[in-house]
């Protein structure tokens, strides 16, 4: 009997990829599966709608046609449904298909045929979901900026790259675990459930995204030699040999913003705030992934 998925996509996200011909690559590779397409609204009630047609439907499985935001907005609506998730690339960053490795609706559909079933460890931080990778610093602040600028995908990100270059600094955080207290200068602290921005950049090859704990990332390169060389390393998977590089696995965590650092979760700027609290929430989820 052919399986029936829910394949749920924003017509918005990304760089404008024709939604037609992915979905006709879509029924042309996964012969053996029915698809019930719904396009996102943007609107508030696009997670109810999705639970609705979950709980009136059995369906084998979710696909997400979309970026980091429209997955993210799915799990949300999904999670504890126990429907495994597919992601069809068509974000600007992609980060969380890059961390899977699939980078194109090829690798996609490859995933969901001979893939693994990779279950995901879900935080909350301050009440938002966070699937993937959140900062404080450097490259928050370049989150706030492209977010800032007119247009959307990888050139927005390189022109706020160039600008939040000019304005790097450090900042100091205290991280607070079980009456414990460590404070740590960065120019930019990481929260990794995920180990590669999607970019490519690795930050945390510390981590598993299935084991229950998160890494702190604190980088804190001096001068322009240390930041050629961190770029270098985010490249060649090698950042754990720098000395300015510091890391620590948690299963829960409060971290205090002592100088008010930009903030941003799973791509999204957060608005300010002196303190975060890190949960587990108790509902993991699976993805498709080819790694
Ligand atoms: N029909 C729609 N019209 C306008 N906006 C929409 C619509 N559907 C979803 N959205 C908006 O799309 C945004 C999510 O986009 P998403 O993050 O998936 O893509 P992206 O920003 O291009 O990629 P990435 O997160 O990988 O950088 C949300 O702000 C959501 O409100």
């Amino acid at each position: 009997m052919k399986k029936k998925f829910l394949y749920v996509v924003n017509p918005i996200s990304g760089d404008g990829d024709d939604r037609e011909e992915v979905s006709d690559l879509l029924c042309n590779s996964l012969h053996d599966v029915e698809f019930q397409t719904w396009e996102t609204t943007g609107k508030e009630s696009d997670p109810e709608q999705i639970r609705e047609m979950l709980n009136s439907n059995a369906f084998d499985g979710v696909l997400v046609g979309g970026g980091d935001g429209t997955i993210k907005m799915v799990v949300q609506a999904i999670k504890g449904m126990g429907v495994p998730v597919g992601i069809i690339p068509l974000g600007s960053a992609n980060g969380l298909a890059t961390d899977f490795g699939i980078h194109g609706i090829s690798d996609a559909c490859h995933a969901i045929k001979n893939g693994i079933e990779k279950r995901v460890d879900l935080w909350d931080i301050n009440g938002e979901l966070c699937i993937h990778l959140s900062d404080f610093g450097f490259n928050a602040g370049l989150v706030r900026k492209s977010s800032d600028q007119e247009g959307r995908g990888m050139l927005s990100y390189a022109k706020g790259y160039l600008a939040q270059l000019q304005e790097i600094q450090s900042y100091r955080f205290r991280l607070l675990e079980q009456g414990d207290a460590r404070e740590v200068t960065a120019k930019m602290l990481v929260i990794a459930n995920a180990a590669k921005y999607g970019t490519g950049a690795r930050i945390n090859p510390f981590g598993d995204i299935s084991d229950g704990q998160f890494e702190i990332i604190a980088l804190n390169p001096e001068g322009i030699d240390q930041i050629i060389s961190l770029s270098i390393s985010l490249f060649k998977d090698n950042i754990e040999e720098l000395d300015f590089v510091k890391s620590w696995s948690f299963n829960e965590l409060e971290i205090e913003n002592l100088d008010g650092a930009d903030f941003q979760v799973d791509g999204e700027v957060m608005p300010q705030t002196d303190k975060v609290k890190i949960t587990k929430i108790n509902e993991p989820i699976v993805f498709y992934a080819l790694e």
